[in-house]
């Protein structure tokens, strides 16, 4: 058996020499698309990252009998080609939701508390004093937290939220069990009304076709000028043009975003330019130990494919029916 693992991985990967001869990329830029499919003609396991594009012409021509993905999201996979194919793809949910979480609130903080642009304020030699209205931001405590995607990562977004004594709103595919609503305090509402209510908005569903550009010009107008939108989801879910418009001419007040789309954003890409805007790299899962156990569990997924058993977290099952 052969495999075929994109980038270089934060975990040892002895075990896998006892199932198949494991080839690594060894660059820190993802593989072209020519090599991901000459790769994928000549492998049975694929140990993939969300940079790599696994469409339908890479899985119809290839020899694979597992991919497993280092990541939560898919949305780089064509996952119905995979089914097609008899091929199980594998992620690794549940041990990046407080990371994400984490994060989420690192740049509900920051954004909230302007910490980006006062650390920029303070290198500039620009602190000469203590100022009554320096670098001034809303509340965090007692605010209105909307959370669009009601999943894991949702949900731990909006446990640390009641620490913050917050008001937690949520909209989401379908409502959920009232013992759950209860649990965090929160209130299920449509995406308008959250849009309209809340103080913090919070992204936290999948990217696909039907979550793509889910907030353009309508749904900006329709959040209050002191928002502040927060993404650690997805960069398609935003139509970024529609967010440059908004957060240029003051329509929302502040937005943090770990995911663009493209990723990363080109180097003149107008949305560098706003002070109002926090951007970092696609960060949400990387703590250490999170990572580690994403490896983990990616190798978990890619070694049980190999073995013909079933993967422990599938995103295809129904290759098993
Ligand atoms: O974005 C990160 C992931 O999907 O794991």
């Amino acid at each position: 058996m052969k495999i075929f693992i994109t980038r270089n991985l934060p975990t040892d990967l002895a075990q896998l020499n006892a199932y198949a001869s494991v080839e690594v990329w060894p660059e820190r830029q993802p593989p072209p698309y020519e090599v991901l499919l000459a790769k994928a003609k000549a492998v049975d396991g694929l140990l993939c990252l969300l940079t790599d594009k696994i469409d339908q012409q890479l899985i119809a021509n290839s020899a694979l009998k597992v991919i497993s993905q280092m990541a939560v999201g898919f949305d780089n996979i064509d996952i119905a080609a995979a089914t097609a194919q008899k091929i199980p793809v594998g992620h690794t949910p549940g041990v990046l939701t407080d990371a994400t979480a984490d994060l989420t609130w690192a740049l509900i903080m920051a954004a909230a508390r302007r910490v980006v642009e006062a650390d920029r304020f303070t290198r500039a030699g620009l602190w000469r004093t203590w100022e009554p209205d320096l670098l001034l931001g809303p509340n965090v405590a007692g605010a209105t937290l909307g959370i669009i995607g009601w999943g894991r990562i949702g949900q731990a977004v909006a446990r640390r939220a009641q620490g913050f004594d917050m008001r937690i709103l949520y909209t989401s595919n379908r409502k959920c069990q009232p013992e759950v609503e209860k649990c965090y305090g929160a209130e299920f509402v449509t995406l308008d009304k959250l849009l309209q209510t809340s103080d913090f908005i919070s992204i936290h569903t999948p990217g696909n076709q039907e979550t793509y550009h889910l907030l353009s010009d309508r749904q900006f107008a329709l959040m209050k000028p002191s928002a502040i939108l927060i993404n650690t989801a997805r960069g398609t879910i935003i139509d970024q043009e529609a967010l440059y418009r908004a957060l240029s001419q003051k329509q929302i007040a502040a937005a943090a975003i770990d995911v663009t789309d493209p990723e990363p954003l080109p180097m003149d890409s107008p949305l560098l330019t706003l002070d109002n805007l926090i951007i970092t790299p696609h960060i949400g899962s990387a703590s250490r130990q999170t990572r580690a156990k994403m490896a983990d569990i990616a190798i978990a997924n890619l070694i049980a494919g190999l073995k013909g058993d079933r993967l422990p977290y599938c995103v295809n099952p129904e290759v098993y029916r």
